[in-house]
């Protein structure tokens, strides 16, 4: 279980904090989405619950955070790595620069905790086909593109079986088939018990996947609860976060008059299907 209570943030020299009464719970073993405009604070948030901040940006938390019953801003770096693994935002900044393979790449992480050998190709080949990077694993982490790249960032954490997972927009470098890939990773990790929480801009996936969102706004949780009912919420755009295609059509619908105005919007592609008549089991 992560739990923030009142959490607070402010980075070294900077004039106001970027996160201000911050209070969330993430049970075991459930996806977390959260969402919010560009600056809200969402790598700020990634890294405190991967318990980066204070260690390694420095800088003034208050309130607290626990991993587990851990207060991580209590725990050594070393402690905190092997609780909650961080999918960072920029997949070229993941890359440890110290290894000339991806197989390599992906096991330095577990070679850095003295895993044995056999345990660790094992290990590497079980992520890697589980990202479909098997055909990857003998060339240069430098010869990738950004969308191979972002899947041997996450396959290098996912190897370390962390018991949570952070995501820090995972899917920004990948084209729609590697987004689904790594959502559909996201539900076998989840029901393997993992712990997600991922921050990320694709709506639509999200709503189909995760269990609960989070609206992250004015440097807080301005909004929490099921996908469907955050998706709903009339706020949104205010918060500078966008809508599903399936609202974003009805909403098409209902400006030129084919559907009323007393028709709620539709979120999800089930809504939709209801809304437009059409039922369910087309293309999504
Ligand atoms: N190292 C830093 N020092 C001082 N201020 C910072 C630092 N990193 C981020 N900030 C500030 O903290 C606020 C939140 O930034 P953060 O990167 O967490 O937002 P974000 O939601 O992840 O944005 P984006 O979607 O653009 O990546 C912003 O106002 C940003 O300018």
């Amino acid at each position: 279980m992560i739990r923030l209570d009142d959490v607070g943030y402010t980075y070294p020299d900077a004039p106001a904090p970027a996160l201000q009464h911050v209070s969330l719970e993430v049970p075991p073993g459930s996806i977390t989405g959260v969402v919010g405009a560009s600056g809200a604070g969402k790598t700020t948030l990634a890294k405190v619950i991967a318990g980066f901040i204070p260690q390694v940006e420095g800088g003034e938390l208050t309130g607290s955070a626990t991993v587990d019953g851990r207060n991580l801003a209590e725990l050594s770096l070393v402690e905190a790595v092997s609780k909650v693994g961080l999918v960072i935002q920029n997949p070229f900044n993941q890359i440890s620069g110290a290894r000339y393979t991806v197989r390599g790449e992906i096991a330095f992480g577990l070679e850095n905790l003295g895993t044995p050998r056999a345990e660790m190709a094992a290990g590497v080949d079980e992520v890697a086909a589980l990202l479909r990077i098997t055909d990857l694993l003998d060339r240069s982490p430098y010869a990738l593109s950004g969308g191979q790249m972002q899947l041997v960032a996450i396959a290098s954490m996912l190897v370390l079986r962390t018991p949570v997972l952070v995501m820090d927009e995972p899917t920004s470098q990948l084209d729609p088939a590697g987004t689904r890939l790594v959502f559909s990773v996201l539900d076998t990790l989840e029901e393997a018990g993992v712990t997600v929480v991922i921050f990320e801009h694709k709506l639509e996936l999200l709503q189909a996947h995760a269990d609960r969102l989070l609206v992250l706004a004015d440097r807080t949780i301005a909004l929490a609860g099921t996908p469907t009912e955050v998706l709903a919420d009339e706020r949104l755009s205010g918060w500078g976060i966008g809508a599903t295609r399936y609202t974003r059509a009805a909403r098409l619908a209902r400006e030129r008059g084919l559907i009323g105005a007393e028709v709620p919007l539709p979120v999800s592609f089930d809504q939709a299907a209801a809304v437009f008549g059409t039922g369910a089991g087309g293309a999504r």
